[in-house]
């Protein structure tokens, strides 16, 4: 999907994709009581979903983010069934969720990355047994899912280990398998590579670009961390107070919010700030290290190249800027404009 984006709610599955989920003017109210003294109590209405209107095409990739509290947990809850919208029109597969939640479970698979489906206290494999007969997986069907997964995800020795004995990156991959046995059309994944080292974020990314390239599942996925869109998703959709700010590719982001991404760099000692080619400019000097600001939709290979042919370079690193302040950014280039 080339171009940029669309600011404020646009449907961007393209002309003549079939929706698989669509959303229409979707809403979703609580009705919150806080107590403020004693015998007192205030009524409060929280629009955490406000008129949200969007497709996403079978077999997309689509990065849903946002700030803290901005309705993207509300919508991936209405999106499954659990949260029944208070206002606007919503299906998945031709399903309307709340409706037909059961129904639905059969082509949806959910991972919360802070949250395990799996039996905390069963080894590994009793979850997927269980699994097995709840959604009532042909046994082919689930012994070959189960086969691809475990070698895939790597899981094969961690089968006999009780849940609660993994470790997050282990427990993600079992949870991200237990989410594929039955074979779901989508997947809903919520920070899917939350607390996850280096090693852990790279093969859950590669599983994931593998199982929508051979098998075109639907994702929509919801990440504090940019390098999950980058690495992922050809399109992203932003929502901030309930509503639709942005939908289109990433780079396309990075342009309306004018965000950079930051270069930090080991020198073998302390030296002046490296004179940098513009728009790349150093921001802070602490003895050998410097940090240089460059945008974030350019490449970081031509101002590496430079800095690694001028100045004697011992270790570098490219640090995404995050979500919070590309937003923020996004609408000061907007209210300025
Ligand atoms: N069950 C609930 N009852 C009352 N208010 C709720 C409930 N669930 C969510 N909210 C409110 O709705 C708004 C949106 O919350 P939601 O959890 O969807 O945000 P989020 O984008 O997923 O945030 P985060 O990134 O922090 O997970 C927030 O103001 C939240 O406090």
């Amino acid at each position: 999907m080339g171009g940029s984006g669309t600011m404020a709610g646009a449907d961007t599955a393209g002309p003549g994709a079939a929706a698989f989920i669509e959303l229409d003017g979707v809403e979703k109210v609580f009705d919150v009581r806080k107590k403020t003294g004693f015998l007192k109590r205030e009524r409060r209405r929280v629009r955490a979903v406000d008129g949200l209107s969007f497709t996403v095409a079978r077999g997309e990739m689509v990065g849903y983010i946002g700030p803290n509290g901005a309705g993207k947990s509300t919508t991936i809850k209405m999106l499954t069934g659990i949260l029944t919208p208070s206002g606007g029109r919503l299906r998945v597969a031709g399903i309307d969720p709340s409706r037909e939640r059961t129904r639905l479970a059969q082509r949806i698979g959910v991972v919360f990355g802070q949250r395990t489906t799996l039996w905390w206290d069963l080894p590994l494999i009793d979850s997927y047994r269980l699994m097995h007969r709840m959604y009532r997986i042909p046994d082919a069907r689930y012994r070959e899912n189960l086969e691809r997964c475990v070698e895939l995800l790597q899981l094969g020795e961690l089968l006999d280990v009780p849940v609660r004995q993994l470790s997050l990156g282990q427990r993600m991959r079992g949870d991200i398998a237990a989410a594929l046995l039955h074979d779901p059309d989508v997947l809903y994944l919520d920070e899917p590579t939350i607390g996850l080292d280096v090693v852990s974020k790279t093969k859950v990314r590669g599983f994931l670009r593998d199982l929508n390239a051979e098998r075109g599942t639907t994702v929509l996925l919801t990440t504090h961390d940019l390098q999950d869109i980058e690495q992922l998703c050809s399109r992203v959709m932003v929502i901030d107070h309930g509503r639709l700010v942005y939908d289109g590719p990433l780079a396309g982001l990075h342009e309306a919010g004018e965000s950079e991404r930051t270069l930090v760099v080991d020198l073998e000692r302390e030296l002046p700030p490296i004179e940098a080619p513009e728009p790349a400019r150093v921001m802070r000097v602490e003895g050998p290290r410097q940090w240089l600001a460059f945008p974030a939709s350019a490449s970081a290979a031509g101002l590496v190249a430079r800095i690694a042919a001028e100045y004697p370079l011992v270790d570098l690193s490219v640090r995404e800027p995050d979500i919070e302040s590309v937003i923020a950014k996004m609408y000061a280039e907007r209210t300025s404009a």
